[in-house]
């Protein structure tokens, strides 16, 4: 008989997860999300083979129990958990993008025999929903499992065989230890990227050439801000203390550059970005989870019906794949820009070659 896995919130990453999952496991895959258009796209995209109208519908007999909602419905959704019957040694994860409450709530689970690990895939994207949804989603990121002190070790393997199919890279933290991190590297810089817009939306009030002005640099910095409000709104209440903290050593460093910049301390104001730049060159290349590595090369173009399908025949033609494709706006009217994206630097230099002997205009930035 099929084992089965009962995913709760089939949204961008609960979808992605099942998709995972089957591609490794021939399972059935039960779902449930409080928005029944949600689970109807679910079951016609065929990430999920059942849909259930319950949590105590859903987790009848299930070998594996995946929480995919935004954070603060799933600590209210684990407690409802506790009062129903699950099946003996059955593993309850979730993906929620922070851990500290959630493990907490958990901890309620230990009497019913079944052993919770708290899990985040440290990748994902500012789209939402089911239709978003990809099995490839994960691959090479980091997979963050915060199994509690008692967890048997048998059943954090047990899970990471279910998760195979993510082909992401799993991490073991403490749940302390993932709120503090993922706060600094994901919470924070989205509030961030938030108030950027914000800030421009106010200058629009006043000039509404701003918008059309915000191009390439700002679009980069702020692609996080179309993300769910739902979703950030949840991890922000539950990361509170480590979002306060990160606010204020953030205000005081915004104190010292307004300082450098008023004094007009051009050498300090240097040593400020090369520092920055040299930290920054110096992470890891990833493709995912952390700042991936883009092998860009820009493309100019006239703005003329077929220039972009010209330039991705001759892609196409030498069987260089892309990874992204883009075209800037910063020059509208005059000559497009084309932003191209290899997934390696030998893509990329082919790829200018080719599109030289074609009397392309080329560059690396
Ligand atoms: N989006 C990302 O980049 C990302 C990455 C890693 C982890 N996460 C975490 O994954 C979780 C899901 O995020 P997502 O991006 O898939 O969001 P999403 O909005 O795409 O999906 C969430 C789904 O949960 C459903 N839902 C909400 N309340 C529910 C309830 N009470 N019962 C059943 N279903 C309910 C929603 O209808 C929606 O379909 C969040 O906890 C988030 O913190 C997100
Ligand atoms: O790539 C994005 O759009 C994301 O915001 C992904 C991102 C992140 O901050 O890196 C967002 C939240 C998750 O908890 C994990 C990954």
């Amino acid at each position: 008989m099929k084992r089965t896995v009962f995913i709760i919130g089939l949204g961008l990453i609960g979808g992605s997860i099942a998709l995972a999952i089957k591609k490794e496991h021939d399972v059935h895959i039960r779902g449930f999300d409080i928005s029944f258009e949600q689970a109807k796209v679910a079951m016609s995209l065929k990430v999920i083979d059942e849909s259930v109208l319950s949590l105590q519908e859903g987790v009848e007999g299930a070998d594996l129990i995946i929480f995919a909602t935004p954070v603060l419905k799933t600590e209210q959704l684990l407690e409802e958990l506790i009062q129903y019957n699950l099946k003996t040694g059955a593993i309850v994860t979730d993906v929620g993008s922070t851990k500290v409450r959630i493990v907490n709530k958990a901890k309620g689970l230990q009497q019913k025999n079944v052993t919770f690990i708290g899990g985040h895939p440290m990748a994902g994207s500012h789209k939402s929903g089911v239709e978003a949804a990809r099995s490839h989603l994960f691959e090479n990121a980091f997979y963050i499992l915060t199994p509690g002190q008692g967890s048997d070790v048998r059943s954090v393997i047990q899970l990471q065989n279910w998760l195979k199919g993510t082909k992401a890279k799993f991490i073991e933290l403490s749940p302390e230890q993932h709120d503090r991190l993922a706060g600094a590297i994901s919470h924070f810089p989205h509030v961030i990227a938030a108030s950027l817009v914000h800030q421009i939306a106010k200058i629009e009030g006043e000039d509404p050439l701003v918008s059309r002005l915000a191009a390439g640099g700002f679009r980069d910095i702020t692609r996080i801000a179309s993300a769910s409000p739902a979703m950030w709104r949840d991890i922000l209440l539950h990361n509170k203390d480590s979002l306060l903290d990160l606010l204020d050593s953030w205000t005081e460093e915004m104190q010292s550059v307004r300082n450098l910049i008023e004094q007009e301390s051009a050498d300090a104001i240097f040593t400020y970005f090369e520092q920055a730049k040299q930290f920054r060159d110096g992470l890891p290349a990833r493709k995912k989870g952390a700042i991936p590595s883009f092998y860009d090369l820009f493309v100019d173009v006239p703005d003329h019906p077929g220039a972009i399908s010209d330039v991705t025949g001759i892609l196409a033609q030498h069987q260089i794949s892309l990874t992204n494709i883009r075209i800037l706006e910063t020059r509208e009217d005059i000559m497009g820009v084309l932003r191209l994206t290899f997934r390696t630097e030998d893509d990329r230099e082919r790829a200018q070659i080719h599109l030289k002997q074609e009397l392309y205009d080329t560059y690396v930035l």
